[in-house]
């Protein structure tokens, strides 16, 4: 049985869904379909979910809203008319969302963002059930809810808890093809969570792992995953394999095509993961897999990403006093933030964290603790970091590598402000000014693959 997902683009428009309808007719083993929110149709377009996000936003304002509402319905409802559906779906998501909007309005900010930005899931799982009914295909809904895809209570991260991978289980029974919205789950209390962003991959995952499936198809806009950002690098070479943990490292730092956390559950059970193509499905497209043929090249792939922020601090000794570590990230505990890496000195650390954590007043109470409880020297913050990650199993076994990324670096002007080789030896990190990113992605990737590509 296989377990696929079709991603915000895959789902855009009627021709993209009409495509979306004839994979799954392809193959009589798709029976799990997991479906995103229509995203971009064209560069500019703006996806459902953010259409949702600024309808709530003005909800929250105070302003009138039905404007930003009208333009959520008339994506779905355009999708309806192309697909020769009725208007009923269109009428029960108007009604739906006013409905959302003011039950939740008195609850929480939190929760009124999380179940109108479920809508967008929601109503495309309900859209492209009744189009493949239309065509003869026999198909049904399945939310989260009724199928027992259980979250954890807010305010971790939303995680599903074990009980919804057994209840979620029973899906493989259906004897129609199951149409499941992505993004979301419900806590035992009943209320609605969403994942991250990009969370339908989550969902998937999710499901692969409960059914057990053969394999999780994960259907995108690309033919694979490229070596680099195919937005920045131009024609970067494709991988055809790529382990779980090389991947949870590109993803983790740029390589936006499948969400690192999605891999956690299918992982556990050794399912590969399959990337490809709905605009081009006879693509081979990649295969994530626990262990991958020998790759010629040591590194597979180079990420990079921006909005990161460092915490410097330093204090002579430091590396003799016992639990300096541990206070420093227990203040960061107590302000609820968590780090990515923490490269130091004999006198000093630094922190990593990613900026959209942080606020002045954090910082402020971060810095005034450092010195009053820490004692240390010097403390603060810098801002607008890019890392820039070079993965690859075969890394551990080469040399030279970090000598030849630093001089790639180097030949854009750039200054290297951190270094971080990861202790599982697939990834080396670079922390770098944010401005250089593109450039700095560039010339790495003219060093690892396109000058060199038989030196590795
Ligand atoms: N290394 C990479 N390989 C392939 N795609 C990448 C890579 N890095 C970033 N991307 C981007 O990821 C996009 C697909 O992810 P996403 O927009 O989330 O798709 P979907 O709408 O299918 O969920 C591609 O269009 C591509 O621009
Ligand atoms: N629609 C959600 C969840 C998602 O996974 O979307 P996509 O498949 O378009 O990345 C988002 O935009 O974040």
């Amino acid at each position: 049985m296989k377990v696929c997902k079709f991603g915000g683009t895959s789902v855009a428009n009627a021709e993209q869904i009409k495509k979306v309808a004839s994979i799954v007719k392809s193959d009589k083993t798709r029976r799990l379909v997991v479906v995103s929110a229509p995203g971009k149709r064209f560069p500019e377009d703006i996806k459902v979910t953010d259409l949702l996000i600024d309808l709530v936003n003005g909800v929250i304002a105070g302003v009138d809203y039905q404007e930003r509402l009208e333009k959520v319905v008339s994506r779905f409802h355009v999708n309806a008319v192309d697909l020769g559906l009725d208007d009923t779906i269109i009428e029960e998501l108007r009604r739906d969302l006013n409905k959302r909007i003011h039950h939740n309005l008195q609850i929480s900010e939190q929760y009124l963002f999380d179940t109108i930005k479920a809508c967008g899931e929601d109503y495309s799982a309900r859209m492209i059930a009744a189009y493949l009914n239309k065509i003869g295909v026999k198909a049904r809904y399945i939310g989260p809810k009724e199928a027992g895809l259980i979250v954890n209570e807010a305010p971790s991260r939303t995680m599903a808890i074990d009980e919804a991978y057994k209840n979620l289980a029973a899906l493989k029974n259906s004897e129609d093809i199951v149409i499941f919205p992505g993004f979301f789950g419900f806590t035992k209390a009943g209320r609605l969570r969403t994942f991250d962003r990009g969370g339908s991959d989550i969902t998937g995952s999710i499901l692969a792992a409960a059914v057990q499936a053969d394999v999780y198809e994960n259907f995108t806009d690309v033919d694979c995953v490229f070596t680099a950002n195919p937005k920045v690098v131009n024609h970067p070479s494709e991988i055809q394999e790529i382990t779980y943990r090389e991947m949870r490292e590109l993803s983790y730092a740029g390589f936006s095509v499948f969400h690192d956390e999605a891999l956690m559950p299918v992982v556990k059970l050794g399912i590969p993961v399959h990337i490809k193509n709905t605009n081009n499905p006879e693509a081979k497209g990649t295969k994530i897999v626990e262990k991958r043929h020998v790759n010629p090249h040591a590194i597979t792939g180079i990420s990079a990403d921006a909005g990161f922020s460092i915490l410097y601090i330093s204090k002579y000794l430091m590396n003799r006093e016992i639990g300096f570590g541990r206070k420093l990230l227990q203040i960061l505990e107590e302000e609820y933030i968590s780090y990515e890496h923490t490269p130091s000195g004999l006198d000093d650390i630094s922190v990593i964290i990613r900026s959209h954590q942080l606020t002045p007043e954090k910082e402020e109470r971060i810095i005034k603790r450092a010195y009053n409880e820490l004692h240390a020297d010097d403390v603060y913050f810098r801002h607008g970091f890019s890392m820039v990650v070079l993965v690859g199993e075969g890394m551990n076994n080469s040399t030279g590598l970090a000598a030849r990324a630093a001089t790639a670096i180097s030949r854009t002007g750039a200054n290297i402000e951190m270094i971080n080789q990861g202790s599982s030896e697939v990834s080396l990190a670079f922390g770098i000014l944010e401005k250089y990113e593109d450039t700095i992605l560039r010339s790495l990737y003219e060093e690892f693959f396109a000058m060199a590509a038989y030196a590795n």
